[in-house]
């Protein structure tokens, strides 16, 4: 259900002092509630001054963010910076207290007003955070992945509505990732809790946002759900972000049977096939690259190559002659 009132940007503008470019120009969102959006842009794209934004780190030129249909206050207008209803966690985890447990590191920030309830909601946020087992450990033991655990469970709490997430899992190796990705989700199912987060990984971006808002410049150029804008989207910039795509000219999409009408071809890996089945061979397997659980193809004709993702494993080695079918293709 669209709730335009939860967390809403209204044609916000900052420039930074000194700078001339803008960090983000005239953005206007509705952040839904209970849900994962995420935020993702090239570097530079304005994605973390979005985030410090919409949490009241930064006051807006121009424009206006609101909370629940009050407005947020910048850092001039309030003593700890930062909505009270918000959390945010970044890549460095120095908020931790490296000479306390791991338990202390979160109780330390819930009231002494009722122990037992401070005990149970400590206990409660290491389980959601599995990180319960590590609660008599020394922070400074932890390892990065561990420690971003505790950072996470820190900024729960005390039960923030909104969790902001910058880039919090550049740090951590994939297979620790992956398990904190899906532990996040499930805490949002679970408990409601609406998610924000800035990331540079399309896998990552694509398995755990419901939606996306996609920066260029400081300026929003598009937005929607993780499936339709992989599949469809709108710029090619877009395409980029979430997927290492060919880009071919429209010279270029000739030579591999496309009549395109628009300057620039974009073909997905796993668009296109290679067969070996035809007799009319006009492509070459250049490099295999094993990728684990697919391959992917690099193959080419004259000065064009195509990278394919295959997954027959050890079907094609280098030199093979194949023909390639291409299933389907954007034009910008
Ligand atoms: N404190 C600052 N002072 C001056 N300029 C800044 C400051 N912080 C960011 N900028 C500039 O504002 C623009 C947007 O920066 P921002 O950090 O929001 O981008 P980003 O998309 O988060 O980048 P990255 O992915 O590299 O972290 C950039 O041009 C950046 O150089």
């Amino acid at each position: 259900m669209s709730d335009a009132s939860f967390l809403q940007a209204l044609s916000v503008s900052k420039t930074y002092p000194g700078e001339r470019v803008a960090g983000v120009k005239q953005i206007s969102l509705n952040i839904q509630p209970q849900q994962i959006t995420a935020i993702i842009g090239e570097s530079g794209s304005g994605k973390s001054t979005l985030l410090r934004l919409l949490y009241g780190l930064l006051s807006p030129d121009e424009g206006r963010v609101y909370f629940k249909g009050e407005r947020i206050w910048g850092p001039e207008e309030k003593l700890i910076p930062g909505h009270d209803a918000m959390k945010m966690v970044t890549q460095d985890t120095d908020g931790l207290n490296l000479f306390a447990k791991v338990w202390d590191n979160v109780a330390v920030l819930l009231p002494n007003t009722d122990v037992a309830a401070k005990r149970q909601r400590t206990e409660d946020v290491l389980r959601q955070l599995n990180i319960h087992k590590l609660a008599d450990k020394q922070a400074f033991f932890l390892s990065g992945g561990e420690k971003q655990r505790v950072a996470i469970a820190r900024a729960l709490a005390t039960r923030p509505e909104v969790l902001l997430l910058d880039e919090p899992f550049n740090q951590v190796d994939t297979s620790f990732r992956e398990g904190l990705q899906q532990d996040i989700r499930q805490i949002v199912h679970d408990t409601g809790l609406t998610v924000i987060m800035v990331s540079h990984d399309p896998a990552e971006v694509l398995s755990m946002a419901d939606e996306l808002i996609v920066l260029k410049d400081g300026e929003v150029i598009e937005a929607g759900h993780p499936k339709a804008l992989y599949q469809n989207p709108q710029n090619l910039y877009t395409a980029r972000l979430l997927t290492n795509c060919n880009v071919l000219t429209r010279e270029e999409a000739a030579q591999c049977g496309i009549d395109a009408s628009s300057a620039e071809v974009v073909i997905y890996p796993e668009w296109a096939n290679p067969t070996s089945s035809w007799t009319r061979k006009d492509w070459m397997v250049k490099q295999v690259l094993f990728k684990g659980n697919h391959e992917d193809l690099l193959v080419t004709k004259g000065d064009i190559t195509l990278r394919l993702l295959n997954d027959e494993a050890d079907r094609y080695k280098v030199g093979d002659k194949v023909h390639i079918k291409i299933n389907k293709y954007l034009e910008f």
